[in-house]
């Protein structure tokens, strides 16, 4: 039998700050070098503009997944050092972007071609960004590691969010991979099939769903009274 090698032409780096255990995604296009990064951080923007300037590539969007309650995002400060950076954002988000997505949206950059879908629940702005041909997936804060994300500010509602997860992300073949906007446990990535067998949440009927989302009783984000505001407007305030 002979074993067909497919050449991927899709720069890939998993970016972590450890402050907000926020994942950042630095996406390129190998043939054209036109790339892409979605959830940048603030005070990690040094850091990847570096990686961008080393890997020789050409950041044409700065893409969040949702108004992150956590942490200040890094596309203002991108758009500052890069003006031709656009800046890229959920349509229902609320919040201020240069180019706004709504569900089957495509956005591409060189040879690559990324899909959005709406994924509210979290937020309602919140969007997932699907990769068809690397078989690869940006959940944001919708589905986390064998967890999601909670529902209890912004404009969280658990139902809607079950439904975003089944109804646009497990509907996807079960072998594509998953990359989170966080983790918490020191885990990096996961599987629609994995998430879909073990994900401790999303795996119960949608009333024991709510009812777990209803009990959480986590803490606030420490940052959120700065990070929403600076978030609505891109991360940088007049
Ligand atoms: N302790 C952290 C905030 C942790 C947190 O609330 N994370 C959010 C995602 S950022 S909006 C979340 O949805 N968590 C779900 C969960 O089950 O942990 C901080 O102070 O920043
Ligand atoms: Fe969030």
């Amino acid at each position: 039998p002979t074993l067909k090698m497919t050449k991927s032409n899709l720069i890939f780096r998993q970016l972590f700050d450890k402050d907000t255990s926020t994942y950042t995604y630095l996406l390129g296009c190998a043939e054209t070098k036109a790339a892409i990064i979605i959830d940048p951080v603030l005070e990690c923007v040094e850091r990847d503009l570096k990686l961008v300037n080393e890997l020789g590539l050409n950041l044409i969007y700065g893409v969040n997944t949702h108004v992150h309650a956590d942490h200040v995002t890094g596309t203002g400060q991108i758009k500052k050092t890069l003006p031709n950076c656009k800046s890229v954002l959920g349509a229902n988000s609320g919040g201020k972007a240069d180019l706004y997505l709504k569900d089957g949206d495509k956005l591409s950059f060189g040879n690559l071609t990324m899909e959005s879908r709406s994924t509210p629940g979290h937020t309602d702005g919140c969007s997932t960004y699907i990769l068809h041909d690397q078989r690869v997936v940006f959940t944001g804060d919708a589905l986390l590691i064998r967890g999601c994300g909670r529902t209890d500010f912004q404009q969280g509602c658990a139902k809607t969010l079950y439904n975003s997860v089944h109804s646009k992300i497990f509907s996807l073949p079960s072998d594509y991979k998953l990359y989170p906007a966080h983790d918490y446990k020191g885990m990096s990535v996961t599987t629609v099939g994995e998430e879909k067998l073990y994900n401790p949440r999303l795996t119960k009927t949608v009333d024991e769903f709510v009812q777990i989302m209803d009990n959480l009783n986590l803490a606030y984000p420490k940052r959120i009274d700065v990070s929403v505001p600076a978030n609505l407007v891109c991360g940088i305030q007049d």
